[in-house]
């Protein structure tokens, strides 16, 4: 890997206090000193294409409105807010994540309609076939970690990091 390519999200920073140089996630606010390294060749798939896992690892946040599948959640008994509300707030939470003002964690912890909110939007590893279909697409069209533009489902409006 170059001397400058790092991972999706991964910047090197300077430690003010020791002078070394390490590295920092900004997303996830991870630090290390160590170089992260991007997945050596991914393991091929059983399709035969290197560049579609058999399972991602991602995290989420949902924001559920009016026209949701399901228009209640543990944050709100009935919500009401439209789709366009939806996607101002959910845009808002990725200028916050992007610019490095909060964590991806933090705001699902908050803000998420999923219950997937208590483990700050943590849905674990999934393969193909166990979520909403767009959702899937989405997810697996993600490098490790990157963050998605916003995704529409039956349940609502997402934004969605891959973790892994
Ligand atoms: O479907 C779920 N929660 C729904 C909302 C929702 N709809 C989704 C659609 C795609 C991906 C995640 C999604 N979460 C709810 O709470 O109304 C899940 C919750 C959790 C919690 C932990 C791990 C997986 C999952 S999937």
């Amino acid at each position: 890997m170059s001397e400058e390519e790092l991972p999706a999200g991964w910047e090197k920073r300077l430690s003010r206090s020791t002078g070394q140089h390490y590295y920092l996630n900004v997303y996830t606010k991870e630090s290390q000193w160590d170089r992260p390294e991007k997945p050596a060749n991914p393991p091929a798939t059983g399709n035969g294409k290197t560049d579609d896992p058999e399972e991602v690892h991602c995290s989420h946040i949902l924001v559920k409105h009016s026209g949701s599948r399901r228009p209640s959640s543990w944050r709100e008994q009935t919500i009401t807010r439209s789709k366009e509300e939806a996607l101002e707030l959910l845009k808002s939470y990725r200028e916050q994540i992007v610019s490095g003002e909060a964590t991806f964690g933090s705001l699902a912890a908050k803000y998420s309609d999923c219950s997937s909110a208590k483990r700050n939007g943590d849905l674990g590893p999934f393969k193909r076939g166990s979520m909403q279909k767009p959702f899937e697409e989405a997810a697996f069209a993600l490098k490790v970690g990157e963050l998605s533009q916003t995704v529409d489902t039956d349940s609502g409006v997402h934004i969605i990091y891959r973790a892994a």
